[in-house]
C-alpha cells in the first residue's frame, strides 16, 4: 500500500484534498481524521503538519507526500521533489519598509525574521551577504518590522496584499518560485503504486490545465484551422453530412481559449463549441 502525506491545514490543505478527490481517490469528511485507508486504490493517507511532511517522505516514513517547494527545501530533508502540482503558487521574497532598501546586499549586517531560515540563509549565504542574525517566527512575520525584531523579513508573497497592508515593499530578486508540491524520497527504489498515482495526477494537471475544442469548418479552410488548434498529437478530423465541411476537435490550452475562438472564426470556422475535461490520461 502506497503511504501518502497530505496537509491537514493551512493553505495547501484544502487544495490538495480536491485534486486527489478529483484523480479518485478518498479524502476524510472530518478534519480531525489523522489516517485514512483507501484500500480500493491501494493507498493510505496520512495528515500531517504541511512543514512536516518532507521530514517524513525523506526519512521513509511515508512513501510519498504533498507539501510546498519552499517548505520542502527550507525542511534539509533528502527528499525530492517528484510532479510540480500546480496549485498554492507564491513567491517568496525579501521586503522591507516601503523605500528604505533596493538591493539584497544592503542586508549585510541588518536583521531578517523568517519562518524559512534554512531557504533564507542558505540564499543569503549564496550571494555573500551575512545578516547580523535571522530570526525565526511561525507566522505574521510582515509585522515583524514594526515590532521592531527586525529590519528586513523574508516571506511567502502571492498578491501583496499583506505586505501593503503592513507598509511593506518588496526588493531584489525573488528567492524562489514556489507551488505545491508531490515530494517522494530520492534515495532507494521508487515504491510500488507511485506511477499510478503520478499518472493520475498528471491526468488532472492536463484536465485543468486544457479544454476540448469542436468546430465546423469548410473543407478549404481545414489546414488552417489545424494549423490553429495542433492538438496534443494530432486534431480530430471527421466528415460532416454537408461534404464541402469538416468537423475538427482538438485540445487547446484553457488559457488560450478565446485567442483561438477568434483566430479559428477568422478563417471561417462555425458553431465554435468549448467543453472542459472531466478527467483524462494521455
Ligand atoms: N497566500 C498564499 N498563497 C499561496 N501559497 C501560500 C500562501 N500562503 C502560504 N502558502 C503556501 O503554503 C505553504 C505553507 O503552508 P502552511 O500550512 O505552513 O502555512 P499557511 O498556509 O500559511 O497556514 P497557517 O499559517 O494558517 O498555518 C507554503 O508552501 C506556502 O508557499
Ligand atoms: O501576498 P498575499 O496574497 O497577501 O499572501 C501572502 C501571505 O499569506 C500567508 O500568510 P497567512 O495568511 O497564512 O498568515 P501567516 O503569516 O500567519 O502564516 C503568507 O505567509 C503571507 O503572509
Ligand atoms: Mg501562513
Amino acid at each position: 500500500m502506497l503511504r501518502i502525506a497530505v496537509p491537514n491545514k493551512g493553505s495547501l490543505s484544502e487544495p490538495a484534498a480536491d485534486m486527489l478527490r478529483e484523480a479518485g481517490y478518498r479524502q476524510r469528511r472530518d478534519s480531525r481524521e489523522l489516517v485514512l485507508p483507501d484500500p480500493d486504490n491501494d493507498v493510505e493517507f496520512f495528515f500531517l503538519r504541511p512543514r512536516d511532511i518532507a521530514v517524513y517522505v525523506g526519512q521513509g516514513t511515508v512513501d510519498v507526500g504533498i507539501t510546498g517547494r519552499d517548505l520542502l527545501l527550507d525542511s534539509e530533508s533528502s527528499a525530492t521533489e517528484h510532479l510540480p502540482l500546480g496549485f498554492a503558487r507564491s513567491t517568496f521574497r525579501f521586503a522591507a519598509v516601503a523605500g528604505s532598501m533596493d538591493d539584497v546586499q544592503q542586508i549585510d549586517g541588518r536583521r531578517v525574521a523568517t519562518s524559512y531560515p534554512v531557504l533564507v540563509g542558505s540564499y543569503l549565504r549564496g550571494q555573500g551577504v551575512a545578516p547580523s542574525g535571522v530570526v525565526r517566527l511561525d507566522g505574521a512575520v510582515e509585522t515583524a518590522i514594526r515590532l521592531g525584531v527586525a529590519d528586513v523579513i523574508a516571506d511567502v508573497v502571492e498578491t501583496g496584499t499583506t505586505l501593503r497592508a503592513a507598509g511593506l515593499e518588496i526588493f531584489g530578486e525573488p528567492l524562489l518560485r514556489s507551488e505545491a508540491v508531490l515530494v517522494r524520497r530520492s534515495d532507494g527504489e521508487e515504491p510500488a503504486g507511485l506511477d499510478v498515482l503520478t499518472r493520475r495526477l498528471q491526468g488532472v494537471l492536463t484536465a485543468r490545465e486544457y479544454v476540448l475544442m469542436d468546430y465546423d469548418v469548410p473543407l478549404a479552410q481545414v489546414e488552417a484551422a489545424v494549423a490553429i488548434t495542433p492538438g496534443l498529437e494530432s486534431p480530430t478530423v471527421s466528415p460532416l453530412h454537408n461534404r464541402d465541411w469538416a468537423a475538427v476537435r482538438a485540445m487547446v490550452r484553457r488559457a488560450d481559449t478565446n485567442r483561438v475562438m477568434d483566430a479559428l472564426y477568422e478563417v471561417g470556422a462555425r458553431a465554435i463549441l468549448v467543453t472542459s475535461i472531466h478527467a483524462c490520461r494521455l
